[in-house]
């Protein structure tokens, strides 16, 4: 049986006050996989999370970690997942050690199996186990943060914005070891906001966009829309319908006699869609083009689902 490790259907979230925040996403995450959440500010990722968390109370739909529904097997459930939250939040008075401790004692599981200075060797701390946590640095807390969602060995592992705040070498570490731990078996979530950092390291990548899933496709599928050029035109005189070309992905007509062509750059340059309007009788007063950015790419996916 291949189970998901987490599977989300139809999850919906209004919160009081009536803000929609989830308007009923479904996806699976493979197990096994480094699996991107991305999308803008508002979108719905923490609320998802949250719920997942068991910090939110869903709406409606239903969702499941390792195979447990959290409704019906909520302990289970949690067991199966550790968090990193965005935010950093310790007891200032307790060291890296005793930190993991508590969390081990929370968890109940018995001293004999506790692993806390494994983690801390993990995590780069061991030499920090018994400093205040108040001493430590940011990229330390932030590295314990780690340690603490994996006090209870959980087989997902979910990265609530990793790098907010973060500097390039910890970045760099961090990774390093999501990349590890994902090797050795664990399912790893990521949000984020940036199309880059989930570049880097997803196997997969999902986006939602105001409270609605917009793609879950595999990063290389996903990547090769942000491979897309715009070149906008201006024409001599006024036409009813744009163009079409094999060699464009897409022409839009934006005004009486300005085209925006979508085209791929691996595949043409602007010259080229240039020489196709000419060749079709076409003569171009006026040209500007830009790169494709996730804006992009959430807006041409949005068209798209309109258009389906
Ligand atoms: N407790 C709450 N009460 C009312 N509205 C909320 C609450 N929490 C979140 N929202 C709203 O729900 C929407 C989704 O928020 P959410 O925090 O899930 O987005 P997000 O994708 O995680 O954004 P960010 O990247 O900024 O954390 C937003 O419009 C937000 O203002």
């Amino acid at each position: 049986m291949t189970e998901a490790a987490i599977r989300i259907d139809n999850l919906r979230k209004t919160y009081a006050g009536g803000k929609i925040a989830l308007h009923g996403v479904s996806f699976d995450v493979p197990r096994g996989q480094i699996f991107g959440l991305l999308g803008p500010n508002g979108a719905g990722k923490s609320t998802l999370i949250n719920i997942l968390a068991g910090l939110v109370n869903k709406t409606g739909g239903n969702a499941e970690i390792w195979g447990f529904d959290i409704d019906e097997h909520p302990r289970n459930a949690k067991r199966s997942i550790g968090i990193v939250p965005q935010e950093i939040l310790f007891d200032p008075f307790f060291s890296p050690r005793e930190t993991l401790e508590i969390y081990a004692g929370l968890y109940g599981i018995p001293k004999p199996e506790r692993r806390t200075m494994e983690l801390l060797r993990a995590v780069h701390l061991e030499d920090k186990a018994d400093a205040y946590a108040r001493t430590l640095s940011g990229g330390m807390k932030r590295r314990l943060l780690v340690a603490k969602a994996l006090v209870h060995n959980p087989p997902v592992l979910v990265l609530d914005e990793p790098t907010a705040g973060v500097d390039i070498e910890l970045r760099q570490q961090l990774w390093a070891y999501v990349r590890e731990l994902n090797e050795r078996g664990t399912t790893v979530v990521l949000t984020t906001h940036y199309l880059e950092e989930a570049q880097e390291l997803c196997d997969r990548i999902a986006i939602i966009n105001h409270g609605r899933l917009i793609a879950n496709e595999p990063t290389p599928q996903l990547l090769s829309k942000a491979q897309e050029k715009v070149v906008e035109v201006t024409l001599d005189r006024d036409i009813a319908t744009a163009p079409d070309s094999p060699i464009f992905e897409k022409a839009e007509l934006k005004g009486d006699r300005v085209i925006a062509i979508t085209y791929h750059k691996g595949k043409v340059n602007a010259g080229e869609v240039l020489t196709a309007l000419n060749g079709a009788g076409y003569s171009v007063v006026d040209v500007s083009t830009r790169e494709a950015d996730l804006e992009d790419v959430f807006l041409s996916l949005t068209s798209d689902k309109a258009a389906a």
